[in-house]
């Protein structure tokens, strides 16, 4: 029997700008994605029946055939249908440390690791573009998820362009346990509010997304400057979820005062997240908000930057 454990990162999103409407209904986007290491471990292994099965306990977290992972082994099994034959049905186990519905990629990334660890399983071979665009049939930001590290993003978010390294930038994450934000409740309510001034033609939206190449913060990326890449973080859902989630605009207005270089919602939130310029910067930034915010619903985590995707801790046959 073969199983293989995999490490799935989240995500932050250091810039994401909506540039208008695409002809398939999903935005055009210029964003900047960028690799943590809070990471959900997934185990996966053949299974003696022609099944899939996913096992999760958290709460949030389904386990039938809604959850991403599910539809990643589902899409694996349908376009190798003779793998699937040979080598049985897959067990998956979601280890779940990324907090759920938060703007950080948490499914995508399990859905990721499932596409690595079954091309692993069935011996595929498949390489990172043939894995990415599997990915892409699954969601936005499944294809980042398979290299992860610091990447521009464009078209549906799933068109990458890879970006130097940028690890060890010290990041606070604070999210609302209770909170929770739909990513297509963000998106729609962003196009009713401002799709007045949305650009349509199909030549213009791909030539002022990829101006994000020679954008302000991608130069300071390149130069590793985390003051000017905190200066330059931005985020157009801002735009709706802050003023529909109170607590998510103070949050971020916390973070700023505790001293961070620079705080940003991730995504389509709820998640804060802040930069820093040490640990022991992001030690007391995060003791600044607990301080100043005692509710026990907010969770604050602290991590780093990192420059991988989908890890293989271990594997055994
Ligand atoms: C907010 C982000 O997480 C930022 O990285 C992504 O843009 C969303 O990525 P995702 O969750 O993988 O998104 P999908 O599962 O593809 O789509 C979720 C919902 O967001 C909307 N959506 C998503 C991406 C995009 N470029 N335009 C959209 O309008 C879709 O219409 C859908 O209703
Ligand atoms: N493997 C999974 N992990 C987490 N949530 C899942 C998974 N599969 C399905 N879901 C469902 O998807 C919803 C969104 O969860 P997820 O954690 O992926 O959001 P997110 O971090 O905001 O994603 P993104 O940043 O890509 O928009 C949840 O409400 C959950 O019920």
């Amino acid at each position: 029997m073969h199983s293989y454990s995999l490490i799935a990162p989240a995500k932050i999103n250091l810039y994401l700008e909506i540039i208008g409407d695409r002809p398939d209904g999903y935005h055009e986007l210029a964003m900047i994605l960028q690799s943590i290491n809070l990471a959900d471990q997934i185990d996966i292994r053949s299974a003696s029946t022609d099944t899939i099965r996913v096992r999760c306990k958290h709460p949030q977290v389904p386990t039938d055939k809604s959850n991403l992972a599910y539809k990643a082994a589902a899409l694996m099994a349908n376009r190798f249908p003779d793998a699937f034959a040979q080598y049985g049905g897959v067990e998956i186990t979601i280890n779940k440390q990324i907090p759920v519905a938060a703007g950080l990629a948490g499914g995508s990334t399990n859905a990721a690791a499932v596409l690595v660890g079954i091309d692993l399983l069935w011996e595929l071979g498949l390489t990172q573009s043939e894995l990415e665009e599997l990915a892409g049939q699954l969601g936005s930001d499944v294809p980042f998820c398979i290299a992860g590290g610091t990447a521009i993003a464009t078209g549906r978010g799933n068109e990458l362009s890879p970006l130097p390294n940028l690890d060890h930038l010290s990041v606070v994450l604070g999210k609302y346990r209770s909170l929770a934000v739909s990513t297509a409740w963000a998106y729609q309510t962003y196009r009713q509010q401002f799709g007045d001034s949305y650009l349509t033609d199909t030549q213009s939206l791909t030539s002022r997304a990829s101006a994000v190449h020679s954008a302000a913060i991608v130069k300071a990326i390149i130069r590793k400057d985390g003051v000017q890449i905190a200066e330059k973080l931005h985020n157009d859902l801002e735009r709706v979820v802050l003023p529909e989630y109170p607590q998510v605009a103070q949050l971020r207005q916390v973070f700023q005062e505790a001293g961070a270089l620079g705080a940003m919602m991730s995504g389509s939130g709820p998640t804060v997240f802040a930069l820093c310029e040490s640990h022991e910067q992001a030690q007391q930034v995060k003791q600044y908000v607990r301080t100043a915010i005692p509710d026990p619903d907010l969770e604050l985590w602290l991590a780093q930057t990192c420059t991988t995707g989908i890890q293989i801790a271990t594997g055994a046959k």
